[in-house]
């Protein structure tokens, strides 16, 4: 963890480096993610299934797991995590349904009808992590929006390390009403969902996040597909003046850190002495928390402490960051919150943990990570709709408005389209 201050002479030196810090790349994995992704193009199943065996240790009879055994397991998961992921559904589901679009359709001045229609993609691979932790909560977060956009197919992969799955995934799954499920993951499971195998009809576009490999994946698979935003390793912005307690910050830092050693969590405070109380605090809570190995890793290599005058200088710096999650811990939360403008999601005074998003507060918690936040949005219904255009000219409608067409053709060098147009004006 580094300790930066801004009354420090070599501030912006270090300030701009943990900027352009890329951590995902500590390993560059972009080479073997090509390489897994031309073999499973070329060897489908086969190729997916070693992949899982090296990667996962499980050899898995088949991809595609059944119906008895997704509803064998599911039923193994407990009733009041069950009844959580209802009301995590519920709450999901509420705040992605007033997302709807409407279409657009309208008459013009000289007759012209035009309009826009927003349709679903019909079918859509998601991505639910399962390498270090599982995430029932990340089926609930990319199904949900699917379902209530009106996508026809969601296919789920999932990795089962040595073959297995956390029972919530798959009660998760049930809630949603994902039924087709492939027990693979990492570039491998990419891969199968953008290029098909044997055992798979590929996809349309792929969501969800995911681990390093997963996201370069993505990135190399888009074209091919559409995903969403690159939402990589977990991020976590706190800014909190000295009244809060200390611990309460310190297990805000932790639950980001823990989810991957690339993850990374960033205090900015006004206190010189809250950030040694938080600091201390964490060194503290790591050496009994079961995941201290990971958030170990993630705040040493990857975490900091910016000590302000004022919180009003935390804005510009939160900006260049652009992080996925923000936490504004200060008592007039609103007046920093208008200020912000990248950012994937943000959580308002003291009582708003970053965890209650994650799992059950409404917006997606699958969101834009290392920088993207300054040009990408969380997953949302818009990520499973598409729009179509649609223009209707009447013979006086096209009278009044195709020979300025004709102009622009000629100015274009463009004679059949002009013609095209003027065909129809005589
Ligand atoms: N931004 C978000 O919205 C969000 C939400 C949930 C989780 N996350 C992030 O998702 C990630 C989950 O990561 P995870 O690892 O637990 O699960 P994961 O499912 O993303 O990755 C596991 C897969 O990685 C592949 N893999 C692992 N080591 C490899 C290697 N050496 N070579 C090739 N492939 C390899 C394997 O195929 C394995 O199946 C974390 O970084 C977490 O922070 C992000
Ligand atoms: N914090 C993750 C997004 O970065 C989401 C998550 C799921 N479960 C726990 N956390
Ligand atoms: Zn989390």
């Amino acid at each position: 963890m580094q300790l930066l201050k801004t009354t420090y002479t070599d501030f912006s030196l270090k300030f701009q480096t943990l900027v352009s810090d890329r951590r995902e790349a500590t390993v560059d994995v972009s080479g073997t993610v090509k390489n897994i992704l031309a073999d499973v193009k070329v060897r489908g199943d086969a190729a997916v299934k070693e992949y899982t065996s090296r990667f996962d240790h499980y050899h898995p009879p088949s991809l595609l797991l059944s119906p008895e055994f997704i509803a064998q397991r599911a039923a193994q998961c407990g009733a009041e995590v069950k009844a959580a992921l209802e009301l995590a559904a519920s709450r999901i589901g509420i705040f992605h349904q007033k997302q709807l679009p409407q279409n657009i359709g309208y008459t013009d001045t000289v007759g012209v009808q035009l309009g826009l229609n927003w349709l679903p993609l019909s079918q859509v691979g998601i991505y639910v992590p399962g390498g270090r932790a599982s995430y029932p909560s990340s089926v609930l977060m990319n199904a949900l929006p699917a379902k209530i956009a009106g996508v026809e197919r969601i296919v789920m992969a999932v990795p089962m390390p040595r073959g297995e799955i956390n029972p919530a995934v798959l009660a998760a799954a049930q809630i949603a009403g994902v039924t087709e499920i492939y027990s693979m993951g990492g570039a491998q499971a990419i891969a199968a969902l953008a290029y098909g195998t044997q055992s798979l009809t590929p996809v349309d576009k792929i969501v969800g996040p995911g681990n390093a490999y997963v996201a370069e994946a993505k990135r190399q698979v888009f074209g091919i597909v559409g995903i969403d935003s690159v939402a990589g390793p977990s991020e976590i912005l706190v800014v909190a003046d000295s009244q809060n307690h200390p611990e309460w910050i310190a297990w805000d830092l932790l639950s980001q850190a823990e989810h991957d050693p690339s993850a990374q969590s960033i205090l900015i405070t006004d206190s010189a002495s809250f950030a040694e109380k938080v600091i201390t605090t964490i060194d503290h809570i790591l050496t009994n928390l079961p995941t201290q190995e990971v958030a170990r890793t993630s705040w040493q290599q990857h975490g900091a402490v910016i000590v302000v005058e004022d919180l009003t200088e935390s804005i510009p710096l939160l900006n260049q960051l652009a992080p996925e999650h923000v936490e504004l811990c200060v008592d007039q939360p609103q007046l920093l919150a208008s200020q912000i403008k990248c950012a994937g999601s943000i959580f308002l005074g003291r009582y708003t943990p970053e965890a209650i998003g994650d799992y059950l507060g409404g917006p997606n918690h699958v969101l834009p990570t290392a920088r993207s936040a300054r040009f990408a949005s969380g997953l949302s219904v818009y990520d499973f709709l598409k729009r179509i255009t649609y223009l209707e000219c009447s013979q006086q409608a096209l009278q009044t408005i195709g020979k300025a067409a004709v102009i622009l053709a000629e100015a274009e060098g463009l004679p059949a389209h002009g013609g095209s147009v003027s065909v129809r004006l005589q």
